[in-house]
């Protein structure tokens, strides 16, 4: 359960007057999620998800929001924050920062076809694309000024064979130069729970709360193994083949990028794995949800430490 906030119906109606979203239909807490309070809004002017954020830090969310909008305006299946009436799209209740956005039609899936993959690879070229003129820059807050403090906190709480694969990994990931990547605006976190389908359709992308600037390639390579391997680390040979092909058919990789995928995908398992085992071994105070498997990441960093696929082209 991921209502860390509650609501009432009589402090949502008094937050709704900062807004032209017409009267309060109904509201419902947002089961999945792990990070914020959201909420299911109808209002007599449509669908809307009401966020409060809980850890997202407060200065990064117009960058957030900024990202969103853009998207939208762009005609990326992004949800589109709606503005208050001051045109502030960010307010305050019950001592969150909140933000009030449409809902997108669609389900998350938990075992996604070739086709539907491939939508994904389509839309997140499209995505890379169309935020290349977005004006803002956030760093990743996820690179190696994190994991090297993290490894730090996580000493003792780990086997020595685990921390020795940990600290060669990020020896060898400080020897990769990013600096030759093409990149922009990433997603960074966009798993499967994420992505929003009606069928084939991808209706929607969602949680943009680690969104930053970095390498395009990175961004895949995210997508790549939550999406098109599974925890044992196989790649399923269909779905990898589909999202990548897509993907390049709509953005080209670059002869840097492709010699680069394998350490993007490497990068990418270590950020998730490290992040991981943070929630696992440091659960916050009143944690009600679950924390996923960090053994999976470990499971797929080795996977591509043994045997990286080439970028396919
Ligand atoms: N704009 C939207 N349209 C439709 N559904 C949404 C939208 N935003 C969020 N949701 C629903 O709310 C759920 C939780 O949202 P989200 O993934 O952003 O949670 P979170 O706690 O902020 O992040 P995390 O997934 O990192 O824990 C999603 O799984 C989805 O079902
Ligand atoms: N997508 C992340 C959690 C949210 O950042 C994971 O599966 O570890």
């Amino acid at each position: 359960m991921s209502v860390f906030t509650p609501v009432s119906e009589s402090e949502l109606r008094s937050y709704l007057n900062a807004y032209e979203l017409g009267e309060l239909v109904g509201y419902k807490g947002i089961e999945e999620g792990i990070e914020n309070t959201n909420f299911f809004l109808t209002t007599s002017h449509g669908e809307f998800v009401l966020t409060l954020f809980e850890r997202t830090p407060a200065a990064d969310l117009p960058y957030f929001l900024g990202v969103m909008d853009h998207l939208s305006r762009a005609g990326i299946p992004s949800a589109r924050p709606m503005p208050r009436r001051d045109g502030e799209v960010l307010g305050t209740l019950n001592g969150r920062a909140t933000a009030i956005v449409e809902r997108l039609s669609g389900r998350g899936v938990d075992q996604p076809s070739p086709e539907q993959a491939a939508a994904l690879g389509t839309v997140l070229a499209k995505m890379h694309k169309a935020a290349a003129d977005f004006p803002a820059q956030r760093p990743n807050c996820r690179g190696p000024s994190w994991w090297t403090p993290a490894l730090k906190e996580l000493h003792d709480k780990l086997p020595q064979e685990q921390l020795a694969l940990l600290q060669d990994e990020v020896a060898y990931q400080a020897r990769v130069d990013q600096s030759a990547l093409p990149g922009g605006v990433v997603h960074a976190d966009l798993f499967r729970d994420n992505a929003l389908f009606d069928g084939p359709r991808l209706t929607g992308l969602i949680d943009f709360y680690y969104a930053c600037n970095d390498a395009w390639a990175y961004d895949v390579a995210v997508c790549v193994n939550d999406w098109a391997i599974n925890a044992e680390g196989c790649f399923n040979a269909s779905v990898y083949d589909a999202l990548v092909g897509a993907y390049a058919q709509e953005r080209a990789f670059s002869e840097a990028e492709c010699q680069a995928w394998p350490g993007q995908l490497r990068r990418a398992a270590l950020r998730f794995w490290v992040s991981r085992l943070l929630d696992w071994h440091f659960p916050r105070a009143g944690e009600l949800t679950y924390s996923k498997d960090p053994a999976e990441f470990e499971r797929i960093l080795l996977a591509h430490r043994q045997r990286t696929p080439q970028w396919p082209g």
